[in-house]
């Protein structure tokens, strides 16, 4: 208790510090560059990091489209430089000096598609933005959102071993989606407010893949088995959800927008020195036999600072562990097969 105590006291005298550094002027300079910024996701995201002050510049980069974007989100009175760039031409300029690369580049489903049938496009969508980042900002760290997730993480890795810069700690899939349903669906049943929840969830990002730990939610509530296993399926089919409800008119966006800002600004608290940066996301693991999982992850200068063990698990989320291991098996060698062929 003693040593926690104390370890709460220099955490908090760390955050002061850095408030009193922030607040006398010397945030440090971040580039952010976010490639497919003209989509769906891209827009709301490319505001939502207009409005972060730790961006002092903000590269919105797409095939098409990109002026019009940069010029609107480049009036916002906040602190970050905004350049928008379109076309192959001008990759190179748009990556070259970013800190963080959020990718929502590549097309969404539609109803009856699942994420997996978005692979034949995506995957040399991803593998050509990949091969750029690895020659124009190889430090980067890079947060993926273009689906199936589960499978453009692994390209995204063989790429970077490919070109020689490959490093764990730098690449993550943006799994925060699920995270921001799982506390919303549990605030609703639990009946507790939901600025107060924390639930991790673990595995990957796609149907059964997804797997929320609500026996390691906070505030705590007595949810029978039935309700836990309902909440449980609503947030595996929280992305089928939004794209039935669109029905035919695309994916999650805004929600996706709110949870890819989430995760970016987690990750350059971390570059920045911000202590105890905790977030879910899909990496590079040893904590189970699969070589990329998702799971709680300690921010840091260099990204990855630690990935955290899964913790005290229920009977029924170590069934529903077990279950999903050969899905995300397969859709991780789908992806590494794909950047080697
Ligand atoms: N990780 C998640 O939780 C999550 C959530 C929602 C959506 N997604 C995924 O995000 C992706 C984008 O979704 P959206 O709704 O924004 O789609 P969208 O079609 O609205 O936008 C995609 C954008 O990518 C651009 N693009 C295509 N090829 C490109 C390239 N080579 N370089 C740069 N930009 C390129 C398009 O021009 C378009 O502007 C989809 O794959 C979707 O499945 C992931
Ligand atoms: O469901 C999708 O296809 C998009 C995204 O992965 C989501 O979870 O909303």
């Amino acid at each position: 208790m003693f040593r926690s105590a104390l370890v709460r006291s220099s955490a908090s005298a760390k955050q002061s510090l850095l408030r009193r550094s922030f607040s006398s002027g010397s945030v440090p300079e971040r580039k952010v560059a976010i490639l497919g910024a003209a989509g769906g996701i891209g827009q709301p995201l490319a505001l939502l990091m207009k409005l972060n002050p730790l961006v002092s510049s903000l590269s919105l980069y797409d095939i098409a489209n990109t002026p019009g974007v940069a010029a609107d989100v480049g009036h916002i009175n906040t602190r970050s430089q905004v350049v928008g760039y379109m076309g192959d031409d001008e990759l190179a300029k748009a990556l070259e000096g970013a800190d963080l690369v959020i990718i929502p580049a590549g097309v969404p489903r539609k109803p009856g598609m699942t994420r997996d049938d978005l692979f034949n496009i995506n995957a040399g969508i991803v593998k050509n933005l990949c091969s750029a980042i690895a020659k124009y900002c190889p430090h980067a760290l890079v947060n993926m959102i273009s689906n199936p997730v589960n499978s453009t993480v692994p390209i995204a890795a063989e790429i970077f071993k490919k070109a020689g810069m490959y490093d764990e700690k730098k690449l993550f899939g943006v799994t925060t989606l699920d995270v921001v349903r799982a506390k919303t669906f549990y605030a609703g049943k639990a009946n507790v407010p939901v600025a107060e929840v924390n639930v991790p969830v673990i595995g990957g990002h796609a149907g059964v893949t997804i797997l929320p730990l609500f026996s390691q939610a906070t505030p705590q509530a007595n949810l029978s088995g039935d309700v836990l296993t309902a909440l449980t399926k609503r947030t595996q089919d929280g992305g089928t959800e939004v794209v039935e409800a669109k029905a035919g008119k695309g994916s999650a966006t805004l929600s996706m927008a709110y949870a890819g800002a989430l995760f970016a600004d987690a990750c350059l608290k971390g570059l920045n020195g911000v202590p105890d940066v905790v977030e879910c996301s899909y990496v590079q693991s040893t904590i189970t036999e699969l070589p990329f999982f998702a799971s709680k992850v300690r921010l840091g200068k260099n990204g990855v600072e630690e990935v955290l063990d899964l913790g005290p698990l229920s009977d029924f989320e170590k069934e529903g562990l077990e279950a999903l291991k050969p899905e995300l098996k397969s859709s991780i060698e789908k992806g590494v097969k794909f950047a080697n062929q």
